[in-house]
């Protein structure tokens, strides 16, 4: 039984190495919160809030984050013993979607209990896999740069390329990379840029052997997804559209994608993910993890997930040294020869870097219960 007792949020500024730039703007400032919760018997578990700045991805901003979490959640936390992490998303039912928010404090009681009970978290999630195939996410870039980075990726071992899209650039950039890469496993991702008036520019990228098209229209639209699936044969997988197991029961009865990108954040956390993941099991989707350029306690947290074992195309939680100068973890976390190693240690399996989170605190708070 977890009675909690304390939980901190530290406010950190980080940045970015490289600036990722997407259909719909450019993150370089990547502020988020680390959550601390403790309980009773002095038992820490980490947490991390992965909303961004702009509401640009989902309608969640850091600070509508703070908002909800110290108004309404950690409230909800505070009110009884938690026997078992799946527990919190029902307590936070009366909250309506707000899932970052939700999936920040939920990690953090996973990891708690995964602690407590002296288990790894991917142990704790009933992980099976020992190591993870990792893919490169590469922002909107010009040709050369596109192509050159694509060269370095390879070299470094990523085991597909994903890259991102918007309307007008589509066949300069994919021509030249499968001129120079014809068999590269490769990827698009839209993030929504693309309408019912677009279906023919989409059909026409069939012609590039795509592994699939990630979330070519809007976040809320189920049913021209299914439209669009049934013109194109890219496999269409979805990631904004699906923020519950309700979203994916329906894209499933309407076929609205053959793929999905599972991130816990954008589902309300872990044990959303996992009634997804086995959805997905269930009906022979094929799943892959997706990434938030999080810090390393939410990839640590991702990565725990992911070792699930229908997830079974490499997943775009990279290192972190792709992301960061210093991640505020220790050990940071390490690709070698595009697989990551499933930390095997207990919890999420690494410690806040002390030294850099006071190097990049800007306010901290902290509520008893
Ligand atoms: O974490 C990464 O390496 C990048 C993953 C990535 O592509 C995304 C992260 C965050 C928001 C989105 O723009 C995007 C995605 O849509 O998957
Ligand atoms: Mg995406």
């Amino acid at each position: 039984m977890m009675k909690i007792k304390k939980i901190t949020l530290y406010q950190i500024a980080l940045e970015l190495k490289n600036p990722f730039v997407t259909s719909y703007g450019k993150v370089t400032k990547r502020p988020s919160i680390v959550i601390e919760i403790e309980d009773k018997d002095g038992f820490i578990g980490l947490g991390e809030c992965v909303a961004f700045s702009d509401p640009f991805y989902t309608e969640e901003t850091l600070h509508t984050c703070l908002h909800i979490m110290k108004e309404f959640l950690i409230p909800l936390l505070f009110k009884e013993r938690i026997k078992h992490p799946d527990e919190v998303g029902a307590r936070f039912i009366p909250i309506r979607r707000n899932n970052m928010s939700k999936a920040a404090l939920e990690g953090a009681v996973w990891d708690l209990y995964a602690k407590r009970e002296r288990l790894s978290l991917a142990n704790a999630i009933g992980g099976t896999k020992k190591e993870i195939e990792i893919g490169i996410a590469i922002g909107l870039k010009k040709v050369p740069e596109m192509l050159a980075q694509i060269e370095k990726s390879l070299a470094q071992g990523y085991k597909r390329v994903k890259i991102k899209i918007k309307p007008g650039i589509e066949h300069e950039i994919l021509e030249a990379i499968r001129n120079s890469f014809p068999h590269l496993p490769l990827m698009v991702d839209a993030n929504s840029a693309y309408t019912v008036k677009d279906f023919e520019i989409l059909k026409s990228l069939d012609r590039y052997d795509l592994m699939m098209i990630e979330q070519p229209l809007a976040c809320d639209d189920l049913f021209y997804h299914a439209k669009l699936q049934e013109k194109i044969t890219t496999p269409i997988c979805l990631d904004e559209s699906i923020t519950s197991v309700h979203d994916l029961k329906v894209a499933l009865e309407m076929r609205s994608c053959k793929v999905v990108n599972l991130k816990p954040s954008r589902v309300g956390g872990i044990s959303a993910a996992k009634s997804i993941h086995d959805l997905c099991k269930e009906h022979n989707i094929a799943l892959w993890g997706g990434g938030m350029l999080e810090a390393g306690i939410a990839r640590a947290q991702a990565l725990a997930l992911y070792s699930l074992p229908h997830f079974s195309l490499p997943a775009d939680t990279a290192g972190s040294n792709k992301y960061w100068e210093n991640d505020i973890i220790l050990p940071e976390i390490k690709m070698n020869n595009g697989i990551i190693k499933v930390s095997e240690n207990i919890g999420i399996g690494y410690k806040l870097n002390q030294d850099i989170l006071k190097k990049v605190l800007v306010h901290k708070e902290i509520f008893y219960n």
